[in-house]
């Protein structure tokens, strides 16, 4: 196995083995705590420009298979592990991850004290990094990780949203609808990076899914008489997008059902007047406690996002505080007091858990169901 180098822009350097692509990549460094599931997150959209140390000691065991993507691609820059397995073993498997993180050009490094780097990363902040499977000297990877400008206030959701609207599922995901008594609640999802387990929840309530490009203006989005209408998750910085924060607003006061995850609960909170801000190291993983403040209860959630909406400059006249998180108090989610709008920071589709959440879905049809009746 060829040696990999991981320089920090501090300058730590560390020396690894070699996996998936030869190249060099750069990238912010995020730690994942999940224990399962690392081909839902290396296929999640919203980790474009980062490059994932996974907490889990040995990654790779069960291969990649064919059925468990968020997408069609690994979006992660970099995988940072401690150990890779040498054999792939399950009945599924399609492919050994190294072998598809080749053929998608990312690198990986294994051997890595992923413990002691993490409680850097927890300590320090998260940091831009670069790393090289192809003998690019250290000096050179912090060079490059130095001049990067990471992701704070770019559009990264161009480069994933879909290029054209299309209706879901396709035949991948019709196993998952379940018959509609009556005709089927049809749905708009915004497309900013979105995770097919989202589709599938949509899907799985019984609703006509029309995805939409990211671009996609708010009066053609209510061309479509949608009963209901989505906001995905997606990658980067919510501060780089007014222009979907002005769609968002748009959206909003059309008073059709709007619900957010992730990047779209961040837009929802932009459009009501808060700012975003970026948190010390994200939240990433599936071990992440909120409370729903409203009933007291505690969710275990699945979290990914290195960004956070203020609470402070939301109106509470307007605005209600739903969720919050128990590791840190920052906002995980909201809800209008007049107007069918609700959203959350963590993952209620998480696959492969936990599903402490997935009422929230529940909670969006509730909305859409009610405007049906009195429509
Ligand atoms: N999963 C997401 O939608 C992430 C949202 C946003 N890109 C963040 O990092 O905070």
């Amino acid at each position: 196995m060829n040696q990999a180098t991981l320089v920090l822009e501090d300058g730590t350097t560390l020396q690894g083995q070699a996996f998936g692509a030869q190249t060099d990549a750069v990238f912010e460094l995020v730690f994942n705590t999940s224990m399962t599931g690392y081909q839902e997150i290396m296929t999640d959209p919203s980790y474009r420009g980062q490059g994932v140390l996974f907490t889990v000691a040995h990654i790779g065991n069960v291969g990649i298979n064919l059925e468990d993507d968020e997408s069609g691609a690994p979006q992660i820059s970099a995988a940072v592990i401690r150990s890779l397995s040498p054999v792939t073993s399950n009945w599924r498997a399609a492919l050994a991850l190294s072998d598809w993180l080749a053929l998608f050009g990312v690198p990986g490094i294994s051997g890595i004290d992923t413990r002691w780097l993490t409680r850097k990363l927890r300590d320090g902040g998260t940091q831009k990094a670069a790393l090289s499977t192809k003998g690019t000297s250290a000096a050179e990877l912090l060079a490059l990780a130095r001049q990067w400008p990471g992701l704070d206030g770019r559009d990264m959701v161009q480069e994933v949203s879909c290029p054209a609207q299309y209706v879901w599922p396709g035949d991948a995901g019709s196993q998952w609808v379940q018959p509609a008594g009556d005709q089927k609640a049809s749905i708009v999802a915004y497309d900013f990076g979105i995770k097919e387990n989202i589709l599938r929840h949509l899907a799985s309530y019984g609703a006509q899914v029309t995805v939409v490009p990211a671009g996609t203006p708010a009066r053609d989005a209510l061309a479509l008489h949608p009963d209901g209408i989505f906001l995905s998750n997606g990658p980067g910085d919510p501060a780089g997008l007014p222009g979907l924060v002005e769609t968002v607003k748009a959206l909003i006061a059309s008073g059709v059902p709007l619900f957010g995850i992730c990047l779209g609960h961040q837009l929802i909170g932009r459009a009501l007047g808060a700012d975003t801000y970026r948190l010390k190291f994200g939240h990433h993983g599936g071990n992440h406690p909120v409370q729903h403040l409203p009933g007291g209860e505690v969710l275990i959630t699945a979290q990914n996002h290195n960004y956070c909406v203020q609470p402070g400059q939301l109106d509470p006249a307007e605005v209600e505080i739903t969720y919050q998180s128990l590791n840190d108090g920052s906002l995980e989610g909201l809800r209008m007091n007049h107007r069918p709008v609700l959203s959350v920071q963590f993952h209620p589709e998480a696959a492969p858990g936990p599903h402490d959440a997935h009422d929230i879905f529940g909670d969006f049809f509730a909305l859409v169901g009610e405007r049906r009746t009195h429509a």
